[in-house]
């Protein structure tokens, strides 16, 4: 990552604000930006993919599902956060499973970069069905938008779900509502 150029841009920002970049509380601004900037886009430089490379051989072709995984990620239009959980679920094919936290890497991998919502839950998906070669895939990612919530339309509280089925989670209607049911059934 280019870190002089994202220091300058910031510098240039609070300039256009109308603040003074070199009083004392803004010295050192630029150089944090740029830094916080690193890590919450360090995913534009892994392919996430990769963390599937993890596989186990386990004779077991039901459900796997790791809900409540928290994520944080940033809407690409307004460079604001949105964050709140992912749940991912997968029918291994032929016993090809992997580590669960591995699921939890591709979905943090994707999360840090410039981000839609539907693009996320779709390459998590697509990332999963391509390495596991699972029977289905079945992600779901509700989130907070703060460019709703603290500023634009300010609907504070407002979720937004996205969904993304691969396989048989597509193809069978029981598989998908006891996927979605497995899913949302111990949430408040
Ligand atoms: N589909 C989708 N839209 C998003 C996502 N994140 C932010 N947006 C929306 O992107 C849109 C950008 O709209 P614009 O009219 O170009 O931007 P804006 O003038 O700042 O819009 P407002 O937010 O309505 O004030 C807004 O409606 C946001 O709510 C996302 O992950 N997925
Ligand atoms: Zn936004």
């Amino acid at each position: 990552m280019d870190m002089a150029k994202i220091e300058e841009a910031v510098r240039m920002i609070l300039e256009g604000i109308g603040e003074d970049p070199d009083r004392e509380g803004l010295v050192d601004t630029p150089k944090r930006v740029a830094r916080m900037y690193e890590e919450v886009f360090s995913g534009l430089h892994e392919d996430p993919s990769e963390h599937l490379k993890v596989q186990f051989s386990e004779d077991h072709e039901e459900m796997v599902i790791v809900k409540d995984i928290p994520l944080y990620s940033m809407c690409e239009h307004h460079l604001i956060p949105f964050y709140g959980f992912a749940h991912v679920a997968y029918i291994p094919r032929k016993g090809k499973i992997t580590g669960l936290s591995k699921l939890a890497r591709v979905v943090e991998g994707y999360s840090k970069r410039p981000q839609l919502q539907e693009r996320l839950t779709s390459q998590i998906a697509d990332s999963i069905m391509k390495m596991l070669e699972p029977r289905g895939v079945l992600v779901v990612i509700e989130a907070e938008h703060m460019c709703m919530t603290m500023r634009g339309v300010k609907k504070p509280g407002s979720k937004t779900l996205t969904s993304a089925v691969r396989g048989i989670f597509k193809s069978s209607e029981v598989t998908r509502a006891e996927g979605f049911a497995l899913i949302h059934g111990n949430r408040p």
